[in-house]
């Protein structure tokens, strides 16, 4: 292993009651060209939930089922926690390494994959905080890692289970619909070393994860990438189509059954608790459709055991970020 003495688990953050949802959304949108409407949306869909996003106790969820696996595998290392837009904010977490004498830590982001929303403002918010700390431990982001066996393992593990949740007579013919976050084109056309990363990368883990269910249950069963969570002004394209759009579709088309997806969310997070259990699950109802959602990796012993192995491979030869990577973000 590297010689790490320390993970640093960097997530986005969440209010936690009704108070924070706006000052946290602020924190979100600062410099953003968000539109104010958009804001009292999602600030509604976080007072739905009492003003707290699940976001946190999933991340404290991570942590724990962490600090398990490395104390079964030998790996002993402590895990500190920090987020971009609330309590632990990095820089506060970053000072407390350094005062605890940390040198050298490895850090693992709550994104799987290639984006400035999801990797390249991770790194900013490292820099930034290095740059805040005298005496900072040296900070090595791990790549992003949607292709590591274990993640993709555990989402094959859910949609497997989705999928026996439905009706037995709808299984056989049900649709595959696989969901995350919708980027602006932009930002998906600069995502990664060559561009397009973004899409290519769930286009790659959606496949993956199709092959293999198709393996598990002999039935080949088509399959989609949709997305959710859109913002932003209206005139700036972004990935479609949206999640709510594509199920009106297919019900359209006489599908009947859909197994959702949300490969591109780590954990149960907003988008997910909302935007698919909430807001996609009353479209289907109106719909008549049967609609089951697959489990995110979340704490899925497959995903912890891989994000231990990044750690232990060490961050640095493997990366496959560049200088010149995710540079278009939104809203600018
Ligand atoms: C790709 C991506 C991920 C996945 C990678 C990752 O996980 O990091 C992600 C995660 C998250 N996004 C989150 C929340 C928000 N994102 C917003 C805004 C935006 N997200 C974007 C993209 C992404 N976002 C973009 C292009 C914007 C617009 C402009 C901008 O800011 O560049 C806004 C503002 C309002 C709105 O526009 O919706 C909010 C409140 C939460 C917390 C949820 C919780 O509480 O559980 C999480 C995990
Ligand atoms: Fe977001």
């Amino acid at each position: 292993m590297p010689n790490y003495d320390a993970v640093l688990l960097l997530s986005f953050g969440g209010p936690e009651q009704p108070e924070d949802v706006v000052p946290f959304l602020e924190n979100v949108t600062r410099g953003r060209g968000i539109p104010r409407e958009r804001l009292e949306q999602v600030g509604e869909h976080y007072f739905l939930f009492g003003g707290r996003s699940p976001i946190n106790d999933q991340n404290r969820a991570l942590i724990a089922a962490l600090e398990a696996d490395f104390a079964e595998n030998g790996v002993d290392l402590p895990i500190y926690w920090g987020n971009r837009n609330w309590a632990p904010y990095l820089t506060d977490t970053v000072r407390q390494m350094a005062a605890d004498g940390v040198r050298r830590a490895a850090v693992v982001a709550t994104s799987a994959y290639s984006s400035w929303s999801g990797c390249r403002q991770y790194r900013e918010n490292i820099a930034d905080a290095l740059a805040e700390v005298p005496d900072a431990p040296e900070l090595e982001k791990i790549r992003p890692y949607f292709d590591h066996p274990g993640f993709v393992e555990a989402n094959v593990a859910a949609v497997l289970a989705a999928l026996d949740d439905l009706p037995a007579d709808q299984q056989p013919a049900a649709r595959l619909v696989f969901v995350t976050h919708s980027i602006p084109d932009s930002m998906n056309d600069e995502s990664g070393p060559d561009g397009g990363a973004y899409l290519a990368q769930h286009q790659w883990v959606a496949t993956e994860v199709a092959r293999r269910v198709a393996a598990e249950t002999g039935v080949e069963r088509e399959h989609e990438l949709v997305f959710c969570s859109r913002s932003g002004s209206p005139r700036t394209p972004w990935l479609e189509p949206d999640v709510n759009d594509r199920l009106r579709e297919l019900a359209d088309e006489g599908v009947s059954a859909v197994v959702l997806a949300p490969i591109g969310f780590v954990s149960d997070h907003m988008e997910v608790v909302y935007d698919l259990d909430t807001e996609a699950a009353a479209t289907a109802a109106e719909l008549g459709l049967e609609v089951r959602r697959a489990a995110t990796a979340g704490t899925d012993p497959r995903f912890v055991a891989a994000l231990r192995e990044l750690v232990v491979d060490g961050a640095v030869p493997r990366d496959t970020c560049t200088a010149g990577c995710c540079l278009a973000r939104a809203g600018r």
